[in-house]
């Protein structure tokens, strides 16, 4: 059972609702992902205004979690206002802090997010933020207080899956919060090696709202994070340098 803050969750995948081509195909893979979780953009929910587009409009809300995000912030003030805006419209208190500081490669800015998530602890949030795969950085944030941290596997929407996975292993072994592997996974096998890295949940969104068929990607993304926990669980062997022969050499003098 995954942990952060007071919430409690089954499924170690959270999905994001964007870029599904869809509305129904974008139900469908949401259920076929087994997720609880679903993230969004505050600032692109209509939130107050019932008359606007939703792009949750057609997802039974009370079957998951919703987890907002701050995209499209590139500085505390605004992560802090859009947090405020999803707390007043009743969404969820657990947010995820995005902050990008470059434009070319929307990575987060490390100084804007341990500033933010230091105002959103003292407002009382459950705080998420999303960070490169900064080692001391993760440290940082978690000593100050934050819920569980969610270091990308790549930039988001590049698919070019876990780019290190040493820094991500050092950052597992480090930490007693969650971790949650958030942006650049590009194919199961992405997902299920962020689980075999002792990640305890992945976030991803443009693997299955972009593969040419989202419902088999969404289950396909759902198996390889169930095999990855369980492959970590069970142990991998040691990676060796030399051959050792799977079957026992004694008894084959004859040969
Ligand atoms: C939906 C969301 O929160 C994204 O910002 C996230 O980082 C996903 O990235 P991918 O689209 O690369 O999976």
């Amino acid at each position: 059972m995954l942990e952060i803050g007071d919430l409690k969750f089954n499924s170690r995948l959270f999905l994001g609702t964007g870029k599904f081509s869809d509305e129904k195909i974008q139900a469908a893979a949401i259920e076929a992902s087994g997720t609880e979780v679903l993230t969004f953009a505050v600032r692109r929910m209509n939130l107050f205004d019932k008359d606007l587009p939703n792009p949750l409009a057609n997802i039974d809300l009370r079957k998951y979690t919703t987890f907002p995000n701050t995209a499209g912030a590139k500085t505390v003030e605004e992560t802090v206002r859009i947090a405020e805006i999803a707390r007043h419209a009743g969404v969820c208190d657990m947010i995820k802090v995005e902050i990008i500081g470059d434009d070319k490669t929307l990575l987060p800015d490390p100084i804007a997010t341990y500033e933010a998530c230091q105002i959103l602890l003292d407002k009382g949030y459950t705080v998420c933020p999303y960070i490169s795969n900064d080692v001391v950085l993760a440290k940082r944030l978690e000593r100050l207080g934050v819920h569980a941290i969610m270091p990308l596997a790549s930039p988001i929407g590049t698919g070019r899956g876990i780019n290190n996975p040493l820094n991500l292993r050092y950052i597992v072994e480090q930490s007693s919060i969650p971790v949650i592997v958030d942006a650049g996974i590009g194919s199961p096998k992405d997902a299920c090696y962020a689980m075999e890295l002792g990640a305890d949940a992945v976030l991803l969104n443009t693997a299955v709202s972009n593969a040419k068929d989202p419902v088999k990607m969404a289950e396909a993304m759902k198996l390889s994070i169930d095999a990855g926990v369980l492959g970590y669980d069970a142990g991998r062997i040691p990676v060796r340098y030399s051959a050792q022969a799977s079957s026992p050499a004694e008894g084959l003098e004859f040969l």
